[in-house]
């Protein structure tokens, strides 16, 4: 048996071996020149075919890694990189000497289709494969929407292609993806298996001969199909073309599906969504590169070991984070006030593991948290003893948050960081009863905390670049994205998102019903409108910060105008609702009305409607119709200005990081990328004269005020959404 050598594709092979190995050559750089590459991995094939010497070719990748597809920066450019890589593919497909695919690593969307051209795939079982052009707003635009049905069938293809998710070595065998799963050297098993395949017939291997695997309810299944794709992808284009492509596949002879194929990639590489999707890609790279103003940055600081770690308070939060915790291999010690809080926050996690451990096991993984060596309960705070880092999750109140906070200073070892869930209260306060206030830091994260993406990592003004660099780090094994932001109040996400709340509130006193108001902006893509979102939360959680603050409750001072708070308009609408013991879905009713108290299902409640014709009346407010247009800009541009306030002042490093936070902790839809890169989308003109327009009708509300960045962004002429941080400091004549 001869052995085939390693070659890079366009390398001099006089001593060609009988099996070559030609190195797939997708594997992204920053800079790699796609074209370039596909023609080499042509000549490479050509090469071989042409070589009598050549009975076999094995494709592999470089560095273990078979590739992550094409390089997406590529989309975007003039000279649009991936043409041609079908043809490449069905080049493969043709070859009279057996091609087999040694997957390593990561076989992602376009290099995945490689394979699917070879005549076998041989996976190593630590392999993940998937198609997720569809995440980047594309679809699989090498013939894969043609050649994986033929290959799966088309309940799997169709799965795989619409969600984009990996899926493991172990999945691929199983459906067939893969012919082979081996735990040792992947290319030496495929060169051995190329060796045996020598002389074969191949045409039944040629995925592009067979037909799609039948089904005997195809027309039934492809339109029940058709509705659950269109429901989860929320106005996102992508799916439904990926399931357009496929459908065409069981409809038509492969070439005919192929041009189809082309014809949908085509509609969406140039569409608005595609470019609104990469740039999510990228952005939420760009934000774990953290700095802040005073120069720290992520290039320089280290991250410090998390052995074990602590979460105090079980309630909503702290569950989610506990189990996030243990999901991440974490141990955790799980903290309450008393035993009866304990207990049920010990039944609340253990029923969450449960359903992870659950959901872990589907996927050929495992979930062990009952072992006290991974997960312990106490009440005890000498139990933080010897913990590396805590996470405070008790009510949102700043004198307790402070009371612990001394605690763990005193309690817990001193190189021990100290982290707070609180959702908008200030760190340096809290920081400020410790005698490690370089140690502590917010992180943010959101519910529930053990799906929802996000964790905004908010330092204060000591917290040193080793905390910032530990949390985010922490986010990292926890599988969630970090932000690093600055300190104010509501940090960046709540921060913007109050101005748009506020005006759901505001538009309701005018003319509107919640029900209208959540239309537009699910309509819009968010997952869930403002007032489902508030019965969602809890009405009360907003009505203590209020009272907090002083702007309702007891220490309202007397003659305080019903509608006005500092000068500026306030509406006592959600306050009124509280007081009426309306919570939301906790209590059956809030903004909506419930099949009982706990109840999922909102129905518009006519008591509501009447609630607020009587207050309208009451405060002689003209009841109007307001259309969706203005529902839309109102709640999205005030949110859009305070992201540029938030810029200004220097709370996040660039528009990036506030379209990261909102896509992922917000159900802002990812396929408009972000409020930031919306705007720049929408023109930063546009926004400013909408908001100037509203600004002159509501002279109270200083949110609809266009921040002076914005208007500087626009008297500097508009410039694109990667420039605007650079003109923060320029001087505007213009202005
Ligand atoms: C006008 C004429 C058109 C006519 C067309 C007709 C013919 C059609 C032919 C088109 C051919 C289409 C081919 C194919 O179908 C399309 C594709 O392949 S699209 C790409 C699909 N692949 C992906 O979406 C993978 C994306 N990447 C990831 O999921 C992850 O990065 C990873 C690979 C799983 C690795 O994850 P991590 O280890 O966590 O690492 P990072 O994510 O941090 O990435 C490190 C670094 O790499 C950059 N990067 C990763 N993948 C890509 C990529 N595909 N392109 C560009 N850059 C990539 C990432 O940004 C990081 O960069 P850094 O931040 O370090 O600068
Ligand atoms: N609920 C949300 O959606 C959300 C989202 C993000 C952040 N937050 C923040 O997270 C924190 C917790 O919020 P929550 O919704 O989980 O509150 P919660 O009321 O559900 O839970 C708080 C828990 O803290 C416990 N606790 C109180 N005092 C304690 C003490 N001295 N020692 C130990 N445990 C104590 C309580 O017994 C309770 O179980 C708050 O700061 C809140 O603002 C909440």
């Amino acid at each position: 048996m001869s052995w085939g050598r390693h070659i890079a594709p366009g390398q001099d092979n006089r001593k060609l071996p009988e099996v070559q190995v030609v190195i797939s050559p997708l594997h992204p750089t920053r800079n790699s020149p796609c074209l370039a590459v596909l023609q080499a991995l042509e000549d490479g094939l050509k090469r071989a075919d042409a070589d009598p010497s050549v009975k076999a070719v094995t494709i592999c990748g470089e560095n273990g890694k078979f590739s992550a597809g094409a390089d997406i920066r590529g989309f975007s450019s003039p000279n649009k990189q991936g043409l041609g890589l079908g043809p490449i593919v069905s080049l493969i497909e043709r070859s009279e000497k057996p091609v087999v695919a040694a997957i390593e690593g990561i076989a992602l969307g376009g290099g995945l289709e490689v394979t699917l051209g070879c005549h076998y795939r041989i996976a190593h079982v630590q392999a993940r494969m998937g198609l997720p052009e569809v995440t980047i707003g594309l679809l699989p635009g090498a013939e894969g929407t043609q050649r994986l049905p033929r290959l799966i069938g088309v309940p799997a293809a169709l799965d795989i292609i619409t969600t984009g998710r990996h899926i493991s070595a172990s999945e691929a065998l199983k459906l067939g993806l893969v012919d082979e799963v081996v735990e040792e050297n992947t290319v030496e098993a495929a060169i051995r298996l190329a060796n045996r395949l020598i002389g074969q017939p191949l045409g039944h291997r040629r995925l592009s001969l067979k037909p799609v695997p039948k089904l005997p309810n195809m027309e039934a299944f492809l339109t029940e199909a058709l509705v659950k794709v269109k429901k989860r992808a929320q106005g996102c284009l992508a799916p439904e073309l990926c399931f357009q492509a496929i459908k065409a596949a069981t409809e038509q002879p492969f070439a005919d599906g192929v041009r189809k194929e082309r014809e949908l990639f085509n509609i969406l590489l140039t569409s608005g969504q595609a470019k609104a999707l990469q740039y999510a890609f990228f952005a939420e790279r760009a934000v774990e590169k953290w700095t802040t103003p005073s120069g720290a940055s992520w290039k320089t600081a280290s991250p410090q070991p998390i052995r074990k770690a602590a979460v105090i308070g079980l309630g909503t939060m702290g569950r989610g984070i506990v189990t996030s915790l243990v999901k991440a291999k974490i141990p955790v010690v799980a903290l309450e006030q008393d035993l009866e809080y304990l207990n049920t926050g010990r039944k609340a996690v253990m029923l969450l593991l449960e359903r992870e451990a659950m959901k872990m096991e589907q996927g050929g993984q495992t979930l062990d948290f009952n072992n006290p060596a991974r997960l312990q309960f106490a009440v005890d705070f000498d139990v933080l003893r010897d913990v590396d880092l805590v996470i405070e999750a008790v009510f949102e109140n700043m004198a307790l948050k402070k009371e612990i906070f001394n605690k763990l200073s005193r309690i817990c070892k001193p190189e021990a960081f100290l982290c707070t869930n609180t959702s908008a209260l200030n760190i340096d306060e809290i920081a400020s009863v410790t005698s490690r206030p370089q140690q502590v830091i917010g992180t943010h994260f959101f519910s529930p905390a053990h799906v929802m993406r996000l964790l905004e990592i908010i330092y204060g003004r000591h917290t040193s670049p080793t905390t910032i660099a530990t949390a985010m780090q922490l986010a990292k094994v926890m599988k969630k994205v970090g932000v690093v932001v600055g300190n104010c109040f509501g940090f960046v996400g709540n921060r913007m998102m109050f101005p748009y709340v506020q005006q759901a509130v505001f538009l309701l006193e005018e003319g509107s019903r919640p029900e209208d108001v959540d239309q537009v902006l699910e309509d819009f893509g968010f997952k869930i409108g403002p007032f489902r979102m508030s019965d969602l939360a809890g009405l009360d959680v907003g009505w203590r910060s209020r009272k907090d603050q002083g702007l309702t409750g007891p220490t309202l001072a007397p003659g305080t105008s019903a509608r006005q708070r500092h000068g500026y308009r306030y509406s006592p609408l959600p306050d009124l609702l509280c007081e009426k013991g309306r919570f939301g879905q906790k209590t059956g009713k809030g903004w909506y009305q419930y099949e009982k108290a706990g109840g999922r299902t909102a129905k518009p409640d006519p008591w509501i409607h009447s609630f607020l014709s009587e207050y309208r009346d009451t405060h002689q407010i003209k009841t109007r119709f307001i259309d969706q247009e203005e529902i839309l800009e109102r709640c999205l541009f005030t949110l859009i200005n305070e992201g540029f306030d938030i810029l200004a002042e220097g709370i996040a490093s660039g528009p990036e990081h506030l379209d990261v936070v909102y896509i992922n902790g917000y159900g802002w839809p990812k396929h408009r990328g972000g409020p930031m890169f919306y705007a720049s989308t929408v023109g930063l003109p546009n926004i400013l004269a909408k908001l100037q327009k509203y600004s002159e009708i509501h002279p109270d509300v200083p949110q609809l005020r266009p921040s002076a960045f914005l208007k500087k962004l626009v008297a500097m002429g508009n410039p694109p959404l990667n420039d605007w941080m650079s003109y923060l400091h320029r001087q505007s004549n213009k202005l």
